[in-house]
């Protein structure tokens, strides 16, 4: 089923994100966690594109197709372009049309640290322009409501989503944020320019201190006083952290789900305890949100 449809289904539309474990050996321990995750009933699970830009050794396709023909559920699989040639992408593609995936987050990815990108596809648009041509898939596309850390400014970057959208994405998934703010100020930008199509908020629950650095130096998103002063009180209680973690996230999300958000994308990043731990809080308040739809 292709994620579009879904979103004209149902509201909130629940998603997780996961990654293929960069050792081979760890394989078995991702369909542990796709197990665990599936329990959870969420509408698609999202599978990341390589580690930190590597198409070598790419488990993303084997990894979505093992979410689709053993639960049913409709896996998103990622794909970046910046590392990579026409023929690559053609032949990822391909790969994902033999396994049945209908669904792709189209995405530039993270520039790699040698540089030796390929110039083929410069930005995510040429890729999403290029896979809605094969009229084959629903495409999904990143967007920031704090602006993309390389962009020179927030209406630059407003302008290129747009181009990104008129290219072909069918729905918008947002970087992770941690002040609901940007969010509500971002959805406002998008409908005055006339940006309709579904777009999911981006939730990180963030259970230890290392995650924060390295989620401050990827995505440059503002962490909140507040939450600073949690980590740092608890960084060395990984119980502690975990609770506050999972109740920021919750507190964000109870928060969005009541303005009518489209849905909610968490980054829960392979630890299902954690994604288990959200929707048992909030089991009763996701449920009131598919009754209203209904
Ligand atoms: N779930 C995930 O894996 C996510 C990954 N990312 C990462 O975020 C980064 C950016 O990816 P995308 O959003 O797909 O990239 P993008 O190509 O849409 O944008 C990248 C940068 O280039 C600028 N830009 C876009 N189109 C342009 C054009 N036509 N001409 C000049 N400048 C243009 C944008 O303002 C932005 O600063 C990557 O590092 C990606 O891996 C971001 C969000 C989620
Ligand atoms: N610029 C950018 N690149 C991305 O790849 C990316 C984003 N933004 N934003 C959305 C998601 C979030 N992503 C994340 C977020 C956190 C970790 C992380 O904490 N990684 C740890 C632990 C990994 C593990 O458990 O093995 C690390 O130390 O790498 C990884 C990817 C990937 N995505």
């Amino acid at each position: 089923m292709y994620i579009k449809d879904i979103f004209k289904e149902k509201k909130p539309v629940i998603s997780f994100e996961i990654f293929p474990p960069k050792k081979e050996s760890n394989i078995k321990t991702i369909y542990k966690t796709i197990d665990e995750l599936a329990q959870l009933n969420p509408d698609y699970i999202s599978v990341t594109y390589g580690a930190s830009g590597s198409i070598k050794n790419n488990k993303t396709v084997e990894i979505s197709s093992f979410i689709k023909r053993e639960y049913k559920i409709e896996p998103l699989s990622h794909l970046t372009c910046i590392n990579s040639s026409k023929k690559e992408i053609d032949e990822i593609l391909n790969q994902l049309i033999e396994n049945n995936i209908s669904n792709v987050l189209a995405l530039r990815g993270d520039i790699p640290n040698d540089k030796n990108i390929k110039k083929e596809f410069n930005y995510a648009e040429d890729l999403i322009r290029y896979i809605s041509k094969k009229k084959k898939f629903s495409i999904g596309a990143a967007c920031y409501p704090e602006g993309h850390i390389e962009a020179r400014n927030k209406s630059l970057d407003l302008y290129y989503l747009n181009k990104k959208v008129n290219a072909g994405t069918d729905f918008l998934i947002t970087q992770l944020f941690f002040d609901n703010k940007y969010f509500y100020d971002f959805r406002e930008k998008l409908k005055n320019r006339n940006i309709n199509i579904p777009l999911q908020a981006g939730i990180m629950p963030v259970v230890n201190k290392k995650q924060v650095e390295k989620i401050v130096s990827m995505c440059g998103v503002n962490i909140p006083e507040k939450f600073i002063k949690i980590m740092n009180k608890y960084e060395n209680n990984k119980e502690a952290l975990i609770d506050a973690g999972v109740t920021y996230a919750c507190d964000q999300i109870i928060d969005l789900l009541t303005t009518g958000v489209d849905g909610i994308h968490l980054y829960v990043m392979n630890k299902s305890k954690i994604a288990k731990e959200i929707v048992k809080r909030i089991t009763s308040i996701l449920k009131i949100n598919i009754k209203m739809e209904e």
